[in-house]
């Protein structure tokens, strides 16, 4: 046996033990130190009936300090106290002395005391029943939200940009028979032909000094120029969702800046596909294309 493992164990063991145990080897000194422990477990086991007993130990202390707090917010809140088994250890206060303290409305209000009761408050800072602050507990899931009032910006979101605020809409009510269906199925029919020129006409090259009689008015149609191609719209006209008017403001001139302003995102092309004119060309343009063709202004 080592030499030095008795001066290990003994050595310690003999200043600390001195009046209770005897360190004859370090095994003995080894279990001569858990009766310090275990004099505290059967402590806790008779403390179920007194509570005084706790007083002498470091864990009864605590109990006291827990006792003076207002901690018990929660076991209040809920029905456990009265049907869980009786607390062994020390029964709770009874919980309306803790709030019958604090004569706010709020802690008056049947609806606010079902599921969270309010802190504890001196009446002079919020004599509203609102129970919104940031000194306020987290609602519970199951209580109503409370009302947020105009001082209780803390818990209110943020503010976001992420929605643009909505401009009044332009959208006229169209006559019966003049939906955006009824288009789709008048303009759909691959053999439907509402250019407003006789069947089995080319399509035109269109010069500026054409494009300006055709405003719609005195019985001729409105023409437009959507991305360099000429549309006849007078046949939309009635099924236009903007409307008439708003539509024939680009009659007999060039529409596309302004239908990219109010509606880019509208496919035209597919919508006017059978109101298609021709193209839209300079002056210059269609007569060269004429004198080479003989004169004519159609297409090739
Ligand atoms: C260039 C002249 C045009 C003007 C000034 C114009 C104007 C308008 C306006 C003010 C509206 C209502 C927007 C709203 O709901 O507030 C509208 C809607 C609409 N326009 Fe035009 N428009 C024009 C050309 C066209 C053309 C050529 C087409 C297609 C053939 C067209 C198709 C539509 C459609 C489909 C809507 C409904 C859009 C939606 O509800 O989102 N418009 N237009």
């Amino acid at each position: 046996r080592p030499q030095w493992l008795p001066s290990l164990f003994g050595g310690a063991a003999p200043q600390r033990d001195t009046q209770e145990e005897k360190p004859a080897n370090g095994l003995q000194s080894r279990h001569a130190a858990p009766p310090a422990l275990v004099v505290q477990q059967p402590h806790d086991a008779n403390d179920n009936n007194d509570e005084d007993d706790g007083q002498s130990t470091p864990k009864a202390s605590a109990t006291l300090v827990v006792d003076s707090a207002p901690v018990p917010i929660l076991a209040l809140s809920e029905p456990e106290p009265e049907s869980a088994p009786k607390p062994k250890i020390r029964p709770l206060p009874p919980p309306v002395p803790l709030f019958s303290a604090a004569p706010t409305t709020a802690a008056a209000s049947p609806s606010n005391n079902l599921m969270m009761p309010p802190p504890p408050r001196p009446p002079t800072l919020r004599p509203t029943p609102s129970l919104s602050s940031s000194l306020a507990p987290a609602p519970s899931r199951l209580s109503p939200a409370p009302a947020r009032g105009p001082g209780c910006s803390t818990l209110a979101p943020p503010p976001t940009h992420s929605t643009k605020p909505s401009k009044p809409s332009k959208a006229v009510v169209l006559t019966p028979g003049h939906s955006p269906l009824d288009w789709a199925r008048l303009s759909g029919n691959p053999s439907a032909d509402l250019r407003g020129l006789p069947t089995g006409t080319p399509y035109l090259r269109v010069t500026p000094t054409m494009l300006k009689r055709q405003t719609g008015r005195r019985g001729k149609d409105a023409w437009t120029v959507l991305s360099g191609k000429v549309y006849n719209l007078t046949p939309y006209l009635p099924f236009h969702p903007g409307g008439e008017p708003e539509l024939l403001r680009c009659a007999g001139r060039d529409g596309t800046r302004l239908f990219g302003e109010i509606h880019p995102w509208v496919n035209y092309e597919g919508m006017l596909g059978a109101c298609l004119v021709g193209i839209f060309v300079t002056e210059e343009e269609a007569a060269a294309a004429a004198a080479g063709a003989g004169g004519m202004e159609d297409m090739d």
